[in-house]
């Protein structure tokens, strides 16, 4: 087995092993964690989609328009298109007379050249004819066969949305590693092009490993647990844009080896729930051992502190914890961040300065995410129950972080504040 601990403990006296697996005494600060995994970064390959799958898809070039948008003059309003000097003076008193000399729709053009006294019907999106200079909206017109009669003026360029005015040919429009909104979509879709180069989804296999673990059933046998990370994990997988397939796995040493190395040739990235502690059905930490290299096994966190982080053939794997808390934390504090950085998207937590309503003991030398109930910028209510508490996931809204350097929270101290909201894929 080898040694894998990156603390000063571990140099000293090495780690101890219990027959089958490295025993959680010591763990390395969280900041040593972070560095370890962002060297071991991965990125995803590029590949050309149908603009229409690519909704929040990251791109992968640099969008140079093909196009000038609108493409010709344009008529922003249904009326008619005049030459602006014939109508100055118009009002309804002092109307005006021009003769329509053609009528287009949408998608269609006159070949006709206005001549002063003569106006043409447009649409709302005609190209304006020749020789008009601007566009009378149809309210302020009356119209018998081909006598019009304008009681309104028109300025020069009034409702005509000029050629270019939006995009102009050779214009950087979108740059790479965008995530593509609605609104840049339809930017791309209006600079000519329908297929476009992006970053690969990552793939990722979740591997489920307990005995205990049954699907949601109305009853139960007795020892067993509903298996609830198959929906946060792979839920929290797909949110940071990921695909995603799931196994579960019995808590055999050789059946998780075997699937493990198996798997490490068909994903980008594996992550298993469970068997990370040190009971003797825990044999995930031992399996990636045996076939890979152990990063870490063990962070200074709380929840989560047994979080494993490792390589199996140059796949990145992160070992979580079986209890479902501790698991979505662990995924919060590493994982999301690896799975936009995968994509070449730039994600930071937005942590917000806020105010402790309560007192909550810590440890020096861990960081806690304390799961925290928060309104008005005040922590109402820490609910630092047990990593299995998933309720508190759901009665909390926030997590309050206390520093490793930070003994304890008083009713009053400025605290940092992230809430569960902002870490969804919203950009
Ligand atoms: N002697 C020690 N025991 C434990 C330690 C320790 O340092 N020394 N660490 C504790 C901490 S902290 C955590 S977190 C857990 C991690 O345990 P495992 O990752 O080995 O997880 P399991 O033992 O497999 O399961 C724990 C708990 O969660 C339930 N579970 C597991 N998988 C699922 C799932 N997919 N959906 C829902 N619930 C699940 C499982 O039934 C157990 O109840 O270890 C502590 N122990
Ligand atoms: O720290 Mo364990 O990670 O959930 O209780």
């Amino acid at each position: 087995m080898k040694n894998t601990w990156h603390n000063e403990f571990s140099k000293d006296n090495k780690y101890s092993c219990l027959g089958h697996n490295m025993l959680l005494s010591k763990f390395i600060p969280l900041k040593e964690a972070r560095e370890i995994v962002n060297n071991h970064q991965k990125v995803t390959k590029k590949e050309v989609i149908n603009l229409h799958d690519g909704y929040l898809r990251v791109l992968a070039e640099e969008i140079k328009s093909l196009h000038n948008s609108p493409p010709f003059d344009k008529s922003a309003m249904d009326g008619y298109a005049v030459i602006a000097e014939d109508t100055f003076g118009a009002s309804n008193s002092n109307t005006i007379n021009l003769k329509i000399i053609d009528r287009i729709g949408a998608g269609e053009y006159s070949t006709k050249k206005i001549a002063k006294g003569e106006a043409i019907k447009v649409a709302t999106g005609s190209p304006v004819p020749d020789g008009a200079t601007g566009v009378l909206m149809e309210e302020y017109t009356l119209s018998d066969g081909d006598d019009l009669e304008i009681h309104s003026q028109v300025t020069p360029m009034e409702n005509i949305a000029p050629l270019g005015e939006d995009i102009q040919i050779g214009d950087i429009i979108v740059r790479d590693k965008t995530v593509l909104r609605p609104q840049e979509l339809g930017l791309i879709a209006s600079a000519g092009f329908y297929e476009i180069s992006v970053y690969k989804k990552p793939k990722i296999k979740l591997i489920i490993t307990g005995n205990e673990l049954v699907d949601p059933a109305p009853t139960i046998d007795k020892a067993q647990i509903i298996n609830s990370n198959q929906y946060t994990i792979t839920s929290m997988i797909k949110s940071a844009g990921a695909d995603i397939e799931i196994t579960h796995a019995r808590d055999d040493f050789e059946d998780v080896k075997d699937l493990l190395l198996k798997e490490s040739n068909n994903y980008d990235l594996l992550i298993t729930t469970g068997g990370t502690a040190i009971s003797k059905g825990d044999v995930v930490v031992d399996a990636v051992d045996a076939i890979g290299e152990v990063m870490f096994h063990g962070v200074a966190i709380r929840p989560g502190k047994p979080i494993g982080f490792g390589m199996i053939n140059e796949t990145p794997i992160f070992m979580l914890s079986g209890y479902p808390v501790a698991a979505m934390a662990q995924f919060d504090i590493f994982l999301r961040h690896y799975l936009f950085k995968m994509q070449n998207i730039d994600f930071s937590y937005k942590i917000i300065k806020g105010t402790s309503g309560v007192k909550i003991p810590s440890n020096l030398g861990r960081t806690d995410y304390v799961r925290a109930f928060t309104s008005d910028n005040t922590v109402k209510h820490a609910l630092n129950k047990g990593s299995g508490i998933i309720r508190s996931m759901v009665e909390a809204n926030s997590y309050l972080i206390i520093d490793e350097n930070q003994e304890g929270i008083y009713k009053g101290d400025e605290v940092d504040i992230i809430f569960f909201d902002s870490l969804n894929f919203n950009f």
